[in-house]
């Protein structure tokens, strides 16, 4: 099977799972990525089955809109049964690396609202240590500097990704050669430099199913499962 088939079957595999649970009134977060796209399009086909969705960027609100599926402001919905989105890395407890699509941020606030964050990935993204994958931190831009020395600080080597700015406005510092064996405590501290707006470590809120396509099928890992 190709990477996209991979990416297909899994986005398959969350639609069985979501939409039986869905009713007219449900309102559905929805990722970024390519494997995002696929859960989008699939979840197209069942438009009339539920009220609309939250998207975590504006790529995804207006990829969303043109299935005709309505886009609602994450400030009017009291409640989320479900986030889908893609990862960049995912390890065994379903902890990530997301933002290679720089959408970090906003992922991580719908991730939070949900209930229920299906990870849906192919089986490149399954690591034994997150940091492989260089990790994304959205940065507000006169802090760039500033930000950069402060991870320099914490052994990471930041790499300022050009050209790029997020729908909030920021810059991404990508931060390479950084091996993660305490991914809460590195998201923590993080989170505590002036400056930086969020991390692509999703640790403190991991996933709570990782649907995983390999070769032979789609693999479901459960957080409630794991010891
Ligand atoms: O975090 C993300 C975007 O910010 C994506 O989920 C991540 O980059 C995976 O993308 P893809 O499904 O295209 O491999």
């Amino acid at each position: 099977m190709t990477q996209d088939q991979l990416k297909q079957a899994v986005a398959q595999a969350a639609i069985d799972i979501v939409v039986p649970r869905l009713d007219k009134q449900a309102i559905i977060g929805v990722g970024t990525g390519s494997t995002a796209n696929f859960f989008i399009d699939l979840l197209a086909e069942h438009k009339y089955d539920f009220a609309g969705a939250v998207a975590s960027s504006e790529a995804t609100a207006e990829r969303l809109r043109g299935h005709g599926i309505e886009v609602f402001d994450l400030n009017s919905v009291p409640e989320l049964e479900f986030y889908v989105d893609g990862a960049d890395e995912c390890n065994k407890h379903l902890e990530l690396i997301k933002g290679g699509g720089a959408a970090l941020t906003r992922e991580k606030i719908v991730a939070a609202v949900a209930k229920t964050f299906i990870c849906i990935a192919d089986e490149s993204k399954k690591v034994d240590f997150l940091g492989e994958f260089p990790l994304p931190v959205e940065v507000i831009p006169m802090a760039r500097s500033y930000v950069a020395r402060e991870i320099v600080g914490l052994g990471g080597d930041p790499v300022y990704r050009t050209g790029v700015l997020t729908d909030n406005g920021n810059v991404i510092l990508d931060v390479h050669n950084m091996q993660i064996t305490d991914p809460r405590g590195l998201e923590e501290k993080l989170n505590a430099i002036v400056g930086v707006v969020c991390s692509g470590l999703f640790a403190a809120r991991p996933a709570d199913v990782l649907l995983l396509g390999t070769k032979t099928g789609v693999s479901t890992i459960k957080k409630t499962e794991l010891s």
